[in-house]
């Protein structure tokens, strides 16, 4: 996917390929400005004009039908309307811009739910609130005929994150749900996510900078570097081995023994980002890294390669780094 600067496309997501399973966490991790919002956004064919998804496919199973081509759906297609907040929700970053500031958290609620779920009203009135005192708002009832100004930033976290799970999807693209939140009610977030993959098989993208999460919570992990997908698999495999320079280098910028809340922060690595427009050649991560091999690296791209079960990496070191 590109975005339009100064007159021309520049590519922000690059030949990304992920798959999302039924009942599983993918954390997808990197620093900032690497593209984890633009892909996960594009899943929901959000990405405002002029940026466009100019290339690729995202398919979604739903269960028992057949499969969806999202990118060949028209703007007034019925299955993009019963797709954004139906079988796929979005958690986005800012939690104030998903809820509107003139209409209850109850009315915002039960629309989603009429609109997705056809259920009367009454019973969409109970869900919601049910929703609401699953994620741990207090006095939930109460709560419905609040607006957003009304409530603290965890409760606006946590009603935004209400009105993605509500309708059951079947994917959720979840984008720094919990940055707002203290331990125990992200704790309780996250068992809530968990509860809803287990009952319903709901997936979970899961865009974070939190560590501690990915290793709680994820069971997948694809690192992102410059747009592209550097290193992927499951996540106590990447977490204990990581193999790739790049996500060594995001894992040792988080010391074992810092505070879990000091871990949100944004990782930081020597060397700079590359502008984009203006990525090096070869391995766009070379510059950075202690491993680079002058005369390969540097004039050779190297491809996302299957090393083990489940596993793939970018590296021409991927064969010594796996095995040393
Ligand atoms: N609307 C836009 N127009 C132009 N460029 C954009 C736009 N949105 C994002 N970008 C650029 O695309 C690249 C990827 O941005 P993206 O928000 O996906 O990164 P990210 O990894 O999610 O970062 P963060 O962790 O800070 O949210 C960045 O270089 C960003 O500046």
């Amino acid at each position: 996917m590109c975005f339009r600067q100064d007159g021309r496309d520049i590519t922000a997501v690059d030949g990304v390929s992920l798959r999302l399973q039924r009942g599983r966490t993918l954390a997808l991790v990197g620093e900032s400005g690497c593209g984890k919002s633009a892909t996960a956004h594009s899943v929901l064919r959000l990405i405002q004009a002029p940026g466009r998804v100019n290339g690729g496919r995202i398919l979604l199973r739903p269960r028992g039908e057949d499969v969806i081509n999202v990118l060949a759906l028209s703007e007034r297609d019925a299955d993009l309307y019963r797709l954004r907040g139906g079988l796929v929700a979005l958690i986005f970053q800012e939690p104030q811009s998903a809820l509107s500031p003139v209409h209850t958290l109850g009315a915002q609620l039960c629309e989603t739910i009429g609109i997705h779920l056809r259920i009367p009203a009454r019973d969409a009135k109970a869900l919601a609130i049910e929703m609401l005192e699953q994620l741990g708002l207090p006095n939930p009832a109460a709560r419905m005929s609040q607006y957003s100004h009304e409530l603290s930033g965890g409760m606006r976290q946590r009603a935004v994150i209400a009105m993605a799970l509500v309708c059951r999807p079947q994917v959720l693209v979840a984008d720094e749900p919990t940055t707002a939140l203290d331990e125990r009610l992200r704790a309780q977030v996250f068992q809530v996510l968990r509860r809803q993959q287990d009952q319903f098989g709901m997936a979970v993208l899961l865009v974070t900078h939190d560590f501690a999460a990915v290793a709680k919570e994820a069971d997948d992990v694809a690192v992102m570097y410059c747009g592209q997908i550097v290193e992927q698999g499951p996540a106590p495999a990447i977490m204990c081995q990581p193999a790739h320079p790049y996500t060594r280098a995001l894992l040792n910028s988080v010391p074992a023994d810092m505070p879990r809340a000091a871990t949100r922060r944004l990782p930081t690595i020597a060397g700079a980002v590359p502008e984009r427009g203006a990525m090096p050649s070869g391995c766009r991560f070379h510059p950075r890294c202690p491993n680079a091999q002058p005369g390969l690296c540097d004039t050779k791209a190297p491809p996302l390669e299957r090393v083990s079960a489940g596993r793939q990496l970018a590296c021409f070191k991927a064969v010594e780094m796996c095995h040393a």
